[in-house]
């Protein structure tokens, strides 16, 4: 049964479906790449010495693919399925929510393209050159207008917490995003950043660590804010604590960026408050585990037989976990040791794969069969399969790069009682030989669980059809 968009008494759930799909099948490419750089690094023959092929440049691939492809599809697709049924409306101006997802759709081809062509601006998590910069401000702008629109024709006086945090997200990123790419074209993919020495390297990490507290946290907890009280049949543990949720984690994170540059040209007192704020920021980040958590206090039985509610609920461990490393490497004397290290990509991957990995797949989970009008996945033992395949790759790939992080920090910082170094540099990248395997092993768990997903979706919506759903006519409780 097909309705028409345009009819408001239902939900605009195509481009929902379009972004829910495009996740999984950008979840696969990105993860592709990442075991492809992963095996590099075990064996750098797989460069091929082609500049193409190269580490270089496969790298950043792999990051935007990662962070913007997967990570963006599933925001998007989850912030226009939230924000509807939370404010009892349709999204605002149809077309433009159309725009968005080709227009996002279009970024990552161009990225694709472009980044293992060797253009990039250099900057990490903001690599693409300027005309691309510009179509992502013109879409996130559009993602804007869409969301805030649907917020402001809303049903519902109450606007339920979960919009907080996409909103935040939605807003911070136009500002992080617009800020640190201005720089001046030379020619058609080449351009030269509008700041210079430290204060760039300062609007840098501004921008990269907050790219992480909004894009990779912010954005994500709206989803743990909808999707754990939905999936496990209870309210949000305690209402008041999401509010000082809110406000404490986006006050804090503007300001721990810092922590990128401890021990750089950076005045000594800008890292040392990066450092106090990222000490503060484990409070309220340990403040919305706990209230994603104790959500299922009462149903914790559901995790034995619930697969999506141990995907949501185990990435909320992994972000207590992430959330309490980070504050630690970013005490300097920590930072000393960890820093250029495989802790910081061990660190990196417990938030990613464990965090915002598992959130989005358990968020996708609950999603999909609804979209295309089927009771659950096509394949429940599939899902339990992709859980355990995800969670021993994690702990394979994080346990991996712990030691032999802490173990080529150690190794550069050993000296002899003559002053001299005890071990030349090549000789800590052999040490290092054995747990590249294991974290390429890990990879490869994770990605074929990802593959199994992206079957057990492709399986759904084939045995379904574009289900249309309809807006309650009472405004009910978000
Ligand atoms: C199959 C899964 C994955 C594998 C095997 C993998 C592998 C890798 C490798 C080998 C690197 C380069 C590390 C280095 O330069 O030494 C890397 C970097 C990175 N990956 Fe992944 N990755 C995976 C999934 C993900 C996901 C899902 C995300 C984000 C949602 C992610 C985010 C990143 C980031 C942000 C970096 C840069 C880290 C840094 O600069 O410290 N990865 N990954
Ligand atoms: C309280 C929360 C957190 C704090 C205080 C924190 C702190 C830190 C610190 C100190 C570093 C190392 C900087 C360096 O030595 O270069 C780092 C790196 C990083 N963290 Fe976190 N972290 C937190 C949570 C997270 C989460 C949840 C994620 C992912 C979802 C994440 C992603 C990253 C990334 C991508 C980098 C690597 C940046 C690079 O390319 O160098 N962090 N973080
Ligand atoms: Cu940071």
């Amino acid at each position: 049964m097909q309705v028409s968009h345009s009819q408001s008494n239902t939900y605009n759930d195509s481009v929902v479906r379009q972004f829910s799909i495009m996740a999984v099948v950008w979840g696969v490419v990105g993860m592709l790449v990442g075991v492809i750089i992963a095996a590099q690094l075990v064996w750098p023959e797989l460069n091929l010495g082609l500049p193409w092929t190269s580490f270089g440049r496969l790298r950043p691939l792999h990051t935007n693919a990662v962070i913007f492809a997967f990570g963006g599809c599933t925001l998007f697709a989850t912030s226009y399925y939230v924000v509807q049924r939370t404010c009892h409306t349709t999204l605002f101006l149809p077309s433009l929510a159309k725009f968005t997802f080709w227009g996002w759709q279009a970024v990552i081809v161009a990225a694709a393209i472009s980044l293992p062509l060797g253009f990039t601006q250099g900057k990490e998590y903001a690599e693409l050159e300027w005309p691309i910069d510009l179509l992502i401000a013109v879409v996130w702008v559009s993602y804007a207008i869409v969301f805030f629109g649907t917020i402001g024709t809303r049903k519902v006086k109450h606007i339920y917490v979960a919009n907080w945090f996409f909103g935040a997200f939605i807003l911070t990123v136009a500002l992080l995003h617009i800020v640190n790419s201005a720089a001046m074209p030379a020619s058609w993919m080449k351009s030269y950043s509008a700041y210079a020495g430290v204060q760039d390297a300062m609007v840098q990490w501004w921008y990269g660590h907050n790219a992480v507290g909004f894009f990779l946290t912010a954005g994500f907890l709206g989803i743990m804010y909808y999707f754990i009280p939905k999936q496990a049949d209870r309210p949000v543990y305690s209402y008041s604590l999401s509010i000082v949720h809110f406000w404490a984690l986006i006050f804090t994170y503007m300001w721990a960026g810092p922590h990128h540059l401890h021990y750089t040209a950076l005045p000594d007192w800008t890292q040392s408050l990066g450092m106090a704020f990222s000490l503060i920021l484990l409070a309220p980040s340990w403040g919305g585990m706990i209230n994603g958590m104790m959500t299922l206090s009462g149903a914790w039985h559901k995790l034995r037989t619930d697969p999506i509610l141990r995907f949501l609920i185990v990435s909320l461990s992994f972000y207590g976990m992430s959330t309490f490393e980070g504050p630690m490497m970013a005490i300097k004397t920590v930072n000393s040791l960890s820093h250029y290290t495989d802790w910081t990509v061990g660190h990196v991957h417990s938030g990613a794969l464990g965090w915002v990995g598992l959130v989005s797949m358990g968020a996708l989970y609950y999603m999909v069969p609804r979209l295309f009008g089927q009771k659950q996945m096509h394949s429940i033992k599939a899902i339990e399969l992709h859980f355990w395949l995800a969670t021993v790759g994690i702990v394979l790939y994080i346990a991996a790069l712990w030691i032999s992080g802490v173990m080529e920090g150690l190794m550069w910082r050993a000296i002899n009682t003559d002053g001299t170094l005890t071990y030349t540099f090549v000789e800590s990248v052999k040490a290092k030989h054995p747990y590249y395997i294991i974290r390429m092993l890990g990879g490869l768990l994770y990605l074929s669980g990802m593959t199994i997903m992206l079957w057990n979706v492709i399986k759904t919506a084939t045995n379904g059809k574009a289900a249309t759903a309809t807006i309650p006519a009472v405004a009910a409780h978000a």
